[in-house]
């Protein structure tokens, strides 16, 4: 691939992260990101950077294999970006954010999943044209192993696929799409439902 087509893939990608940092979804260095440069490689965000700040310095070329193409310490997540690559070849990119719904909402109660419907904006989930259905989110238990949470991943991924997501207990949320722009629209969709489960959970408990 061209020099030029990585940098354009690299300063689309930080954009893509700065706009979800700008809004409060990557506090104190949380989230990460990544997207597909072609079959084998990939770019992802180094560790423990200020996503607010990111710069195209900040994304570390790889391949899906896990060999790192440049000096630097990839996300601490990276395992997990590389599993969805390695398991679906037609995910471009993958979008991972914390936020106080997605943390919420998947520790209480313990869920497996969660079932969205009645809501229009479902259908900012590709392949969901009406919101007469339902959607589910499935729920993973976090691990600071990511094989672990790979492997579990692997086992729910078919159920994970028409979501293109799923939320890690007590964590947060990875959503990804064929390219950077459809996985923003599906990290964008599912977090405004979210936001919008917690608050309608909130105002019926309070009657
Ligand atoms: C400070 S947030 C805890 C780590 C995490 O969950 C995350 O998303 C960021 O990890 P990274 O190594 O990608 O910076
Ligand atoms: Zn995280």
């Amino acid at each position: 691939m061209e020099d030029a087509v990585i940098t354009a893939s690299a300063q689309a990608l930080c954009d893509t992260v700065r706009w979800f940092a700008s809004r409060g979804y990557c506090p104190a260095t949380g989230g990460n990101f990544s997207m597909r440069l072609d079959n084998e490689r990939v770019l992802i965000t180094a560790s423990g950077v200020d996503k607010t700040a990111l710069t195209p310095a900040d994304l570390l070329p790889m391949t899906i294999h896990g060999e790192l193409l440049t000096e630097g310490k990839p996300s601490a997540e990276t395992g997990l970006h590389l599993a969805l690559y390695r398991r679906d070849p037609d995910i471009g990119a993958v979008l991972h954010v914390h936020s106080v719904a997605n943390t919420l909402l998947s520790r209480i109660g313990n869920p497996q999943r969660l079932r969205f419907e009645g809501y229009e904006m479902q259908k900012s989930i590709a392949g969901n044209i009406t919101h007469e259905a339902a959607i589910d989110l499935p729920v993973l238990d976090n691990s600071q192993n990511m094989e672990t949470l790979s492997a579990a991943l692997e086992a729910r991924f078919d159920e994970a696929a028409p979501a293109f997501g799923f939320l890690v207990r007590s964590h947060g949320i990875y959503a990804w799409g064929a390219d950077l722009a459809s996985a923003r629209r599906h990290l964008e969709g599912w977090e405004f439902l979210l936001a919008c489960e917690l608050q309608r959970q909130q105002l019926e408990n309070r009657r």
